[in-house]
């Protein structure tokens, strides 16, 4: 793919900074990708308990890291596997287009319309002040929601497309929320990874 197609949207937003890069992946790479970690991930279907009530996560995920460290959110602990050879050179692709070196990594599949990812932020003590998250999505497109948590006239929508790179950093874990919402449409799986550093506390 030729270098200069990959354009950077940087948004201007007050309090965080979000850069998207459509197509950091060609096509036929986000294809490859989609089949490729659909197949191989060891899926995992956790409980979530909010406000003493205990369901099912509406999606379902992986954890892979370089070191043991565990990683925790919304009261579930997932201890990472290995990262295997594809999630290595995707990592290493998202390590260029950032200059940042990640340690972890979540992934989340949405099965269908019904699974998503409630309002939140990435705010765990393990990922630092500010922390930088890269977030690469394949297959089915979704909507992805961020409010300004006190600017109440704050409110976007991005759609992630296939093959994409969505990087937020700066405040935005502090001043913003995000999700990704239902919804009734007939629509296929996908696929987000996203890269994080975790800090020895
Ligand atoms: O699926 C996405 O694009 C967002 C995932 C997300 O926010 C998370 O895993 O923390
Ligand atoms: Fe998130």
């Amino acid at each position: 793919m030729d270098l200069f197609s990959q354009k950077k949207q940087h948004f201007n937003l007050p309090n965080a900074e979000l850069i998207y890069i459509p197509n950091a992946f060609s096509k036929q790479e986000a294809d490859n990708y989609f089949k490729t970690i659909e197949t191989e991930t060891n899926w995992q279907h956790d409980d979530i308990t909010i406000f003493g009530k205990t369901y099912k996560q509406p999606r379902l995920t992986a954890l892979f890291g370089d070191s043991n460290r565990s990683y925790s959110y919304s009261n579930i602990v997932m201890h990472p596997e290995p990262f295997t050879s594809t999630l290595k050179v995707i990592k290493e692709k998202v390590e260029n287009f950032t200059d940042v070196k990640f340690n972890t990594l979540l992934i989340n599949l949405y099965r269908n319309g019904n699974d998503s990812n409630g309002w939140h932020a990435d705010n765990e003590k393990e990922l630092g002040k500010n922390p930088i998250i890269a977030s690469v999505s394949f297959g089915e497109a979704r909507p992805f929601h961020f409010k300004h948590r006190t600017l109440k006239d704050h409110r976007h929508k991005l759609t992630l497309e296939h093959g994409s790179l969505l990087i937020m950093k700066g405040e935005m874990q502090h001043n913003w929320l995000h999700q990704i919402a239902k919804t009734k449409k007939e629509i296929k799986p996908r696929i987000n990874l996203t890269f994080r550093k975790l800090i020895d506390l």
